[in-house]
């Protein structure tokens, strides 16, 4: 293997030990950041990340805790619980975990969510002030955590050339509005490409970092990739695997064995960007805290 691994586990603890350390002094102020998160039905691998996101909370030293829902829930219902944690003045955060049973629509849970506490920055206001350069919103929280990874990792975005693939409102296209904006961190020009792309190696080849949110199993080989590019999965696949005990395996849309001849640097999966959306995330809350008393 030729890459070095950026590894997001290690980045993440240190972010989420800064917030540990912010989390701390809002407590002796007098104010204890609290999260809330909304899981509905029983999708396995939402329990998972839920578990995860509530063991991070309580280990940064915040408050709050995770709401289950069964996957009958109405969306009234989703709707009347949200407009109670808008109005409870603990809860600086919510979360909605995504999917939502089909029956739910979840734009309109999104809109639902008060903007100010809406720390997943999924509400359009928040996606609204991140496309025109406001810094007083809130960023999703994956797209947010590629670029903490990149800055704490020394990788250069000024002037690069950056290649997304995957246009969601989630990764994608926030990740292309940060990656142009005019700070640290950004810079860079960026080219989006999606499945409708026509010759997706031609984009690829050209990319000094090479971000992957396509949500599609091993789909960019190491031919597609420059020679000396950062590559950054984002991708979280479950694949078919007889060799395991589980009889499945997480990749990401990076096959990771040929890129990691090409690339410079390259995330795993897992262990690299699925960390980082958590550590955002408790970032993302304290800050929701922090602007309650400043
Ligand atoms: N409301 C939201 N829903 C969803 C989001 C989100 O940001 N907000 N993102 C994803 C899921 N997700 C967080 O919710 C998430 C996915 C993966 C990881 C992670 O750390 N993965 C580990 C591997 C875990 C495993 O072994 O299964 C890794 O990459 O190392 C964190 C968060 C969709 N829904």
């Amino acid at each position: 293997m030729r890459a070095e691994l950026i590894d997001g586990k290690a980045i993440a603890a240190s972010v989420r030990a800064d917030v540990a350390r912010d989390v701390a002094g809002l407590r002796e102020r007098g104010v204890v950041p609290g999260l809330t998160v909304v899981l509905v039905g029983d999708d396995m691998a939402s329990a998972t990340y839920v578990g995860a996101k509530e063991k991070a909370s309580r280990e940064a030293g915040m408050a709050g805790g995770t709401i289950r829902l069964p996957a009958d829930t109405t969306q009234d219902a989703l709707l009347s619980l949200i407009t109670q944690l808008n109005g409870d003045a603990a809860v600086h955060g919510i979360l909605v975990q995504m999917p939502l049973p089909k029956h739910i629509d979840p734009d309109t849970v999104i809109r639902h969510i008060r903007p100010d506490k809406d720390v997943d920055g999924f509400h359009p206001e928040n996606v609204g002030k991140l496309l025109i350069g406001h810094t007083d919103g809130f960023v999703s929280c994956t797209p947010a955590g590629v670029i903490e990874m990149l800055l704490r990792s020394g990788v250069e975005t000024r002037g690069a050339e950056v290649v997304v693939v995957g246009r969601s409102n989630i990764v994608g296209k926030p990740m292309a509005a940060l990656l142009v904006q005019a700070r640290a961190g950004g810079d860079a020009t960026v080219t989006i490409c999606h499945s409708r792309t026509k010759d997706l190696a031609s984009h690829t080849r050209r990319a000094d970092i090479l971000i992957v949110a396509a949500g599609r199993a091993e789909m960019i080989t190491g031919d597609m990739i420059k020679p000396g590019a950062v590559v950054i999965d984002v991708g979280m696949n479950s694949v078919p695997d007889a060799t395991r005990a589980k009889g499945s395996r997480l990749c990401g849309d990076v096959h990771f064995a040929s890129a990691a001849e090409v690339a410079s640097r390259i995330t795993p999966v897992p262990g690299g960007v699925g960390p980082m959306t958590i550590a955002m995330l408790l970032r993302n809350t304290v800050r929701a805290a922090e602007r309650t008393v400043s």
